[in-house]
């Protein structure tokens, strides 16, 4: 049984309820670069009661150190130790879990973001974004020459996919057979950009899984290796934890294994008839709101602003009623003293 959060008496609570505040990113801070309103002063909000803020994407396209950058660009505190992407999960997992030897290396499917974190950990890698596998050239009668240190397939989001890069990591899988890992960032099928949907990461990966016969161990939502790569470098207390994202199979099934809440939120991929229709996801988030703007009714906008379920907060943080009377947490009203009246 999910929650629909919608007064402000609701947001206070959940302000209360838990310490530590995990937020997916692509479709609930922003769409690309468009930045979902109200999200800078619910953060806000959130710093100044002393939560812990954790950002936890599985767009690999970006390093930490950049998404800090994309962070600082829009205006939103956060600090690198604070955010956790799947393309340094994937780093960490090559490095640290399958421990690949030094003289070995992954062929690439991704980004820049994916090659940092890769290099960061220390692991080689070959492929991503080298001019001479980003041609549109290939042909069925290029000889390809396998790379024998090559002994993984790590793939992830490649706006630059094409039949030169998938060609070679097919030959890799197919040829080495056990020998290769197959590793994914995450498969998540689609991201939201602004204005729809385009392809994910699981898209750009479906042509392998089908060429190769084979499934990658996937390390970013909704699997655990990314909250060991949290765990191993915060303490946090999963009863007092709350996972904010916009997508049931990869955000909230990733808080239900972790034991965390998770708060869905329907700014991104998932629509209300997924929670609240007829026929409902199996996956169930503890709460769902419309946006993340909305929690700035639990105290941290500022005087007159509207929030997303209509309410309007005065300059205490305190949301109004219809008549324009300030309201506690409990939605009892208030006199100019803070007092309750009714
Ligand atoms: O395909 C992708 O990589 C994802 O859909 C997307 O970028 C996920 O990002 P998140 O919502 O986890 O921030
Ligand atoms: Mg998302």
């Amino acid at each position: 049984m999910t929650t629909h959060l919608s007064s402000p008496s609701q947001y206070l609570d959940l302000l209360s309820k838990y310490d530590t505040w995990m937020f997916d990113c692509d479709g609930v801070l922003w769409n690309d670069d468009h930045l979902i309103d109200g999200a800078i002063e619910v953060l806000k909000l959130l710093r100044t009661h002393q939560k812990q803020i954790l950002f936890v994407t599985n767009n690999a396209s970006k390093s930490r150190k950049t998404y800090k950058k994309k962070f600082d660009q829009l205006g939103v505190e956060a600090h690198v130790d604070e955010i956790f992407g799947s393309a340094y999960a994937a780093a960490v997992y090559i490095s640290s879990v399958l421990k690949l030897p030094k003289d070995q290396k992954v062929y690439v499917i991704g980004m820049n973001g994916l090659e940092e974190e890769l290099a960061e950990e220390g692991v080689a890698y070959l492929g991503g974004t080298d001019p001479a596998d980003n041609t549109l050239s290939f042909t069925p009668s290029s000889v390809f020459s396998p790379d024998p240190s090559v002994s993984a397939v790590l793939c992830g989001l490649d706006l630059s996919l094409n039949y030169t890069k998938l060609s070679k990591a097919f030959t890799y899988l197919h040829t080495l057979g056990p020998k290769c890992h197959f590793i994914a960032t995450n498969l998540d099928s689609t991201y939201p950009a602004k204005g729809g949907i385009l392809p994910g990461a699981g898209a750009v990966m479906a042509g392998l899984r089908v060429a190769s016969g084979r499934e990658p161990v996937c390390v970013g939502k909704p699997e655990a290796t990314m909250l060991e790569c949290i765990k191993a470098k915060h303490d946090f207390n999963p009863e007092r934890t709350i996972m904010v994202g916009d997508r049931l199979n990869t955000d909230i099934l990733f808080g239900q294994r972790g034991g965390l809440a998770t708060l869905l939120v329907l700014s991104g991929i998932t629509h209300l008839e997924e929670v609240a229709g007829p026929n409902p996801s199996p996956i169930v988030p503890t709460y769902y709101t419309n946006s993340l703007g909305d929690l700035r009714a639990a105290g941290g906008s500022q005087n007159g602003s509207k929030i997303g379920n209509g309410f309007v907060v005065n300059g205490n943080g305190h949301a109004l009623n219809g008549n324009g009377h300030a309201l506690n947490g409990n939605g009892h009203v208030l006199n100019g003293n803070g007092h309750v009246l009714n």
